[in-house]
């Protein structure tokens, strides 16, 4: 393996049972991200990104082919395994930001954590920072419902990151923004990228977030149609 890369897709083909038949989602897929790539997926709706994404993240297995992350196939773990390497490795933001409405925004980021076996002080310092780092460790003791979308997207950021993953898998992180928040959600994650070395994966057909891609890989029925470093 090139150990460049972070990712590697290899022939993946993932078939979903419709009635009957089958239908062919994503077909012979086979793609490497390098550490440090800010890549989209783009396409049409039904291309195949989110399918691909669930993929690269452990949440679903390919009917052929094999994912790698850091050299080590995806697939082939068993579901704690699974859950182990998303747990360390990878984390999520999703267009609807789901965030627990009865918990802080404090104990929204730190959820991930305690799962890890850290002290109560070393948790509210990982917490704090990453609150830092989407601008938000002010509003530490609200609740969801009192603050604005934007905000919760960038709570939502600071759960991704809070146990310093070396992927975030981002799927259409700005679907539910105005254009204003949509730019500021994209400044911190590619500040992110450059400042921790995040490598960052999304799923879009935002022009917003394209714009800020530096590899742009096209799905379309899918396939790969264009893959284009910008
Ligand atoms: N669990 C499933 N069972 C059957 N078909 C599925 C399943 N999940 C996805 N598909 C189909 O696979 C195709 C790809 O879906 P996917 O959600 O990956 O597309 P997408 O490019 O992310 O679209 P969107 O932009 O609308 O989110 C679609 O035709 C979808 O209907």
């Amino acid at each position: 393996m090139d150990t460049n890369n972070i990712i590697e897709i290899k022939n993946v083909t993932k078939r979903f049972p419709v009635g009957e038949t089958e239908f062919t989602a994503l077909s012979n897929i086979k793609l490497d991200i390098k550490k440090g790539e800010f890549t989209g997926l783009i396409g049409p709706s039904g291309s195949g990104k989110t399918t691909l994404l669930n993929l690269v993240g452990a949440l679903d297995e390919p009917s052929e082919g094999e994912i790698l992350i850091s050299g080590k196939n995806v697939a082939a773990k068993s579901d704690e395994e699974s859950a182990q390497l998303r747990n360390e490795h990878i984390g999520f933001i999703f267009q609807s930001y789901n965030l627990l409405p009865v918990y802080t925004i404090f104990e929204n980021v730190e959820f991930p954590l305690l799962l890890q076996k850290q002290s109560k002080g070393e948790r509210k310092a990982a917490v704090m920072q990453a609150l830092e780092w989407v601008g938000l460790a002010d509003i530490a003791n609200k609740k969801p419902s009192q603050i604005s979308g934007g905000q919760a997207q960038r709570v939502a950021i600071a759960r991704s990151i809070v146990k310093k993953p070396d992927i975030v898998l981002a799927d259409e992180p700005t679907a539910n923004l105005d254009s204003t928040n949509a730019y500021k959600i994209m400044d911190i994650l590619k500040k992110l990228n450059k400042d921790l070395g995040i490598t960052f994966v999304f799923s879009s057909h935002d022009t917003k977030v394209i714009e800020y891609l530096s590899r742009v890989i096209s799905l379309e029925d899918g396939k790969v149609k264009k893959d284009e470093i910008i």
